[in-house]
């Protein structure tokens, strides 16, 4: 372990499909996001917390009483803080438990990720947990090596940091799926452009998936055609994504598009939906793109689908009223006319999506274009994280 101590991150999430209906068996496309949650161990002084749990599995109501009790939390407590102590009290316990005792440790988080905002933050803090503690008990190995910058562990020590990430998960939601927690320890290749935009309204998946499952508890005939139908739009994606890569053609952004839209509705009749999510749906619709919620939803964030070099009429419309001269002014033989066309087809992507961002910003939104598909779990050399990293680590 280095002057700086173990150092761990890893990513957030983005959900294209399938958040609240993966509760519920069906399927859901999720890819890690280039935004990580960093994690620093260090070994502690000599006061120490000891406590036997009588067995060691997923929390059981009564256990987590008695750690709420121990950490002087309310019964009924959901602040943030109070989950985060939770979630460590308990996965800390648990794996000393299992693997023998987690020695004294000093730990510090933080997060490039907005908590509470739909993008796995809980995830990516159970997961950099997870990995900590199970290295500190010594029950997964130190895969990083003396000069390396990063490294990440083998396949089968991931999947104990993934199953023990989902505990804390457990923990945080009630009832997790499990999909950030396994995206947030292996990571996801990229598929596509996306723009994230943050409505900043703050809400918790935990009261959104109990949300969910009353309405589907009280009105299953109607509900249960909704999940069944956003599993086809899951699998239905997944196709396109998959055909995409041998042939990249550009009728297949108008079905992702679409698929988004229908999801759009979906997730709003299943309740998860929220005014500020609407507007950021109608904004970016007016520059000719598509966006849905991602995570819970009830306000956190969207995403809106960037088709790359591709237009609508109406983001045409947009190219051509900022172009000069305008399109309409154009006044050259018809091949030029086409290369010119084809050279506003090409740009008016870049113009729609800094119209729109110019717009949400206007409705108090953060939005940003931003890098899909990022590595999982992994393990830093201190070199090779940013000064801005190691510096908010050592201040809090
Ligand atoms: N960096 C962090 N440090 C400590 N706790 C965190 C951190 N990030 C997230 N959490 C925990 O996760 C909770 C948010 O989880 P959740 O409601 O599922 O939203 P999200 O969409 O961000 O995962 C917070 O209330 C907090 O308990
Ligand atoms: C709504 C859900 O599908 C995703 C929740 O994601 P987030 O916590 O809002 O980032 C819940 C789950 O899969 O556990
Ligand atoms: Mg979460």
């Amino acid at each position: 372990m280095s002057e700086h101590g173990l150092l761990v991150s890893a990513p957030g999430k983005v959900i294209l499909h399938g958040e609240h209906a993966v509760v519920h068996g069906k399927a859901a496309l999720a890819v890690a996001l280039g935004l990580r949650t960093f994690l620093r161990l260090r070994p502690g002084g000599g006061e120490r917390l000891r406590i036997h749990l009588p067995g060691v599995g997923p929390p059981s109501v009564e256990q987590l009483d008695v750690l709420k009790e121990f950490a002087g939390i309310a019964a009924d407590a959901s602040a943030p803080d109070s989950l985060a102590v939770l979630a460590f009290l308990y996965m800390c316990l648990a794996i000393s438990a299992k693997y023998g005792d987690v020695p004294s440790v000093d730990i510090a988080v933080w997060s490039e990720l907005p908590t509470g905002a739909g993008l796995g933050s809980s995830a990516a803090y159970t997961v950099c947990l997870a990995a900590a503690l199970l290295h500190a008990c010594r029950a997964i190995s130190c895969p990083l090596k003396d000069g390396e910058a990063t490294a990440r562990w083998p396949e089968e020590e991931m999947t104990l940091i993934n199953s023990w990430a989902f505990q804390g998960e457990r923990v945080i939601h009630g009832n997790p799926s499990g999909v950030d927690n396994a995206v947030g320890t292996w990571g996801m290749v990229p598929t596509l452009r996306i723009l994230l935009t943050n409505t900043k309204v703050p809400r918790s998946t935990k009261v959104l998936v109990a949300g969910v499952k009353e309405k589907i508890l009280k009105f299953p005939a109607i509900m249960n055609p909704v999940l069944d139908s956003i599993d086809a739009i899951s699998q239905e994606c997944q196709s396109v994504l998959e055909a995409m890569p041998t042939n990249p053609s550009p009728e297949y952004y108008p079905i992702l598009e679409e698929l988004f839209d229908i999801n759009q509705h979906h997730l709003n009749v299943i309740g998860v939906g929220h005014p500020s999510l609407d507007r950021l749906c109608r904004v970016t619709a007016s520059h000719g793109l598509h966006s849905k919620l991602t995570g819970a939803g009830g306000g956190g964030c969207g995403i809106t689908l960037l088709p790359p070099g591709q237009c609508s009429l109406l983001t045409l419309h947009e190219a051509v009223r900022v172009q000069s001269p305008p399109l309409a002014a154009l006044s050259c033989p018809p091949a030029d006319s086409l290369a010119a066309l084809a050279f506003l087809l090409a740009d008016a992507t870049p113009l729609a999506v800094e119209a729109a961002k110019r717009d949400l910003c206007a409705c108090g939104f953060e939005c940003w274009e931003t890098d899909i598909g990022a590595p999982g779990v992994t393990l830093h050399s201190s070199s090779s994280l940013k000064a801005e990293v190691l510096h908010a680590l050592s201040e809090s």
